[in-house]
């Protein structure tokens, strides 16, 4: 059987060295380029790879991806910083390569996917939810794109559910105090040298909490989501967000 083609992007950072090491090591892939900041492209497609795994930064995300959608090569997303408008252009852009398939993972991790979806099931049976990220001081974004996407799952059960507004009597106080308003759930962020990726769901009901934690000790907890994202997405075209669309989870 021949190898799946990948190239990874942000081949020399954090998460990427240890993407290129677990692709390396997969008896399935062959990794056929190992890109950097100021690399051409071009060379994806002089290797043939047929999936490129994504993880640089946010300024440099959707360029890369322009690229590698225009030439079919399918995308295994890491990178932080998606919004609504982003997401749309990456449609668009899709929807221009009908084969072309592309997984955005905010966690790749299946402790923080699971959290993610214990903290959607549990949302609606409590008065308060605040959703804590902690991660290492290099991280260039806040709130984590994980956490942003736990707050956008919570606050979505909520409004199926009905919930009220949660109680919040703060009046005064310091700006920032109360954490960023992720779809109207307190989101804050701990910076410190430490620590990797680690996130805190805290519900809060009548006489009870209930502390969902999830810790990320290393980068290799993402190297299994990586591997599986990047053999399932040349057979899922279009956009997948979450790799939970991937785990078979009900
Ligand atoms: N989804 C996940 O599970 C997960 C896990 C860890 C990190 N991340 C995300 O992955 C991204 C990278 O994180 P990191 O900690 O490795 O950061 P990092 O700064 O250590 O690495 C990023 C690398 O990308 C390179 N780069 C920048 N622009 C580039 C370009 N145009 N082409 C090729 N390389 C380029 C940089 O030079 C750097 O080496 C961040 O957005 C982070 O939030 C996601
Ligand atoms: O280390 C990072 O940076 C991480 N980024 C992702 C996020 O923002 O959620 C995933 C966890 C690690």
């Amino acid at each position: 059987m021949s190898k799946l083609r990948v190239a990874v992007l942000g081949a020399k950072g954090r998460i990427g060295s240890e993407a290129v090491r677990a692709v390396e090591a997969a008896e399935d892939m062959e990794l056929v380029a190992a890109l950097g900041r100021g690399d051409k492209l071009e060379t994806m497609v002089e290797a043939g790879a047929e999936v490129a795994v994504e993880l640089t930064d946010p300024g440099s995300v959707m360029g890369n991806l322009d690229f590698c959608v225009r030439h079919g090569i399918h995308g295994v997303v890491g990178t932080t910083g998606w919004t609504d408008e982003r997401l749309a252009q990456l449609r668009g852009w899709l929807d221009g390569s009908p084969r072309t398939g592309v997984l955005i993972a905010p966690n790749f991790s299946i402790g923080a996917v699971l959290t993610m979806r214990f903290a959607r099931q549990a949302a609606r049976f409590f008065e308060s939810v605040e959703v804590i990220e902690l991660h290492h001081p290099n991280k260039v974004d806040a709130p984590s794109g994980t956490a942003a996407r736990t707050a956008q799952l919570i606050a979505e059960a909520r409004r199926e559910a009905g919930c009220a507004p949660q109680p919040d009597a703060t009046a005064t106080g310091l700006d920032g105090a109360r954490g960023a308003s992720v779809d109207e759930v307190p989101v804050h962020s701990v910076r410190l040298r430490g620590l990797l990726a680690h996130q805190e769901v805290l519900l809060g009901g009548e006489g009870e909490t209930l502390t969902i934690r999830h810790d990320s000790i290393h980068h290799s907890s993402f190297m299994p989501g990586i591997l599986l994202g990047a053999r399932r997405v040349v057979t899922t075209p279009g956009l997948t967000f979450g790799l939970e669309h991937f785990l078979d989870l009900d």
